[in-house]
């Protein structure tokens, strides 16, 4: 484990530290990395750590590379909890965003971010979030992202919404059908073979969908049922269901676990469900309408432009519960940001950007020619066609949302005729981004 003190602040007295998990790190029950798991645990108001899954623990996020931040209070009062578990907690890594058009960034990705009430609204996730983005500005880091418990605390970091999904309740009894001509096989799987099928077919998925993040080390093993949500432990409720194409190839999964007997109607809760194209999402679907005695299917992570109520012989069949945010982004430097997506049309458009951390801060130039995009820095001065702050142009980014939108929601200011209608044009995406990773 490295480790190394940042610069203390005058007030309040609280250290922090920063570390990564490696090979050789400590894994005994009074560990700094024990500790740190028992600050989150406890900031996210989840059961004591159990020791024995800190090794697995460490594994995954030595695989990770990710790195740790731990605030400590070193001038405890009585009593107090053991002054070695942080007061509050933070992580990093960095994985891939697919920006469209087989386009890929690597996102600078927060995670694990809790303060003790005790020391809470004392500006300690300011000073975490503030050093950190610039740090990974610093590094080279177009954009940071992260998904969030409540939608009130990022914006002021210049986080804005950038894809959603949906929650929908299937009703699965004799009404329902898929239209579509079957193709393919469905197996049920064995959980050690299907942390491979899972991250074989990810990738897949991954490579083809715009607002995707590639998936940590856990994932696999937590759709595969080895693991729990939790605890790194076998989920024996969990099952994984496969489908291959003609040819064999994995196209798709699904894992789901039964809601129980005493839950009517007879529910299947999907944990999992992820498809290579839309034929196998359908597929998948196909199977959890077949699963006997079961009168309804849950899944709280489908895609906002959906196909299957479309693909049913009654589409009522299929109801929204509700609409989540899940990626939020943030974009650090939007010249390596915008220049780094694809572009459906060619144009022109000048943006201002302002932002209350100054990464974004600026007039840029986009030009989109061909499918790419080239940005060029402005002179202060310059006069813009839209301007915006920071959060907005991270939720306009993926095309998640439509410029004109953000204009009627005040969140965008036309600043030459014709502005916002251009860059909703030039920020159209060929699908609505989808996001199927939490972080
Ligand atoms: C990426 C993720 O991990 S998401 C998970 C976030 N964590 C949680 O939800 C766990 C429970 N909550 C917490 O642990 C804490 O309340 C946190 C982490 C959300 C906030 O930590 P704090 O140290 O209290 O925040 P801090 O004092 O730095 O506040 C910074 C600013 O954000 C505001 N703020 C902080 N949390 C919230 C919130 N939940 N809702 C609205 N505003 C908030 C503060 O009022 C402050 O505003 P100001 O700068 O205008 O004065």
């Amino acid at each position: 484990m490295s480790m190394h003190t940042q610069a203390e602040t005058a007030a309040p007295p609280i250290r922090i530290e920063t570390f990564s998990v490696g090979p050789d790190t400590d894994t005994s029950a009074d560990s700094p990395l024990a500790a740190w798991f028992e600050g989150v645990s406890f900031g996210f108001h989840e059961g004591r750590l159990e020791a024995e899954d800190l090794p697995r623990l460490a594994e995954a996020y030595a695989a990770d590379g990710r790195i740790l931040w731990g605030a400590y209070d070193d001038h405890p009062g009585p009593h107090a909890w053991n002054p070695r578990i942080p007061v509050a907690t933070y992580g990093t890594m960095v994985n891939s965003l697919n920006v469209g058009g087989g386009r890929f960034l690597d996102a600078h990705l927060i995670t694990a971010v809790t303060v003790r009430p005790t020391h809470r609204r004392r500006g300690l996730l300011r000073r975490m979030i503030t050093a950190d983005l610039q740090a990974a500005a610093d590094r080279g880091h177009a954009i940071a992202a992260l998904t969030a418990s409540e939608a009130t605390i990022y914006g002021r970091f210049g986080f804005g919404t950038a894809t959603h999904t949906t929650s929908i309740e299937v009703d699965v009894r004799e009404r329902f059908a898929v239209t579509a001509p079957p193709y393919g096989r469905m197996e049920v799987v064995e959980a050690d073979a299907a942390v491979g099928l899972t991250q074989e077919v990810f990738a897949a998925f991954h490579a083809r969908s715009p607002g995707s993040v590639g998936r940590q080390y856990a994932y696999a093993r937590r759709s595969a049922g080895l693991w729990g949500e939790e605890r790194p432990q076998p989920d024996k409720a969990l099952r994984t269901a496969v489908h291959y194409d003609d040819d064999g190839t994995p196209d798709g999964f699904v894992s789901y676990s039964f809601a129980g007997w005493e839950k009517t109607p007879y529910t299947m809760r999907v944990k999992d469900l992820v498809a290579a194209s839309e034929a196998a999402y359908l597929e998948l679907w196909r199977y959890l309408g077949s699963l006997d005695l079961i009168e309804r299917v849950t899944f709280g992570m489908a895609p906002v432009e959906d196909p299957l109520p479309w693909a049913l012989t009654d589409r009522r069949c299929r109801v929204l519960t509700s609409d989540e945010d899940v990626l939020w982004l943030r974009i650090l430097d939007p010249v390596a940001a915008l220049g780094g997506r694809s572009y459906q049309h060619d144009g022109v458009l000048t943006l201002s950007v302002t932002d209350p951390l100054g990464h974004a801060a600026g007039t840029f130039e986009l030009t989109a020619a061909n499918g790419a995009g080239s940005v060029r820095t402005l002179d202060d001065g310059a006069d813009p066609d839209i301007a915006m702050d920071v959060s907005a142009l991270g939720s306009m980014y993926l095309g998640g949302v439509d410029a004109r939108i953000l204009a009627a929601a005040g969140r965008l200011t036309e600043c030459s005729p014709g502005g916002v209608e251009r860059a909703a044009q030039l920020f159209t995406a060929a699908r609505a981004p989808y996001c199927i990773t939490h972080f």
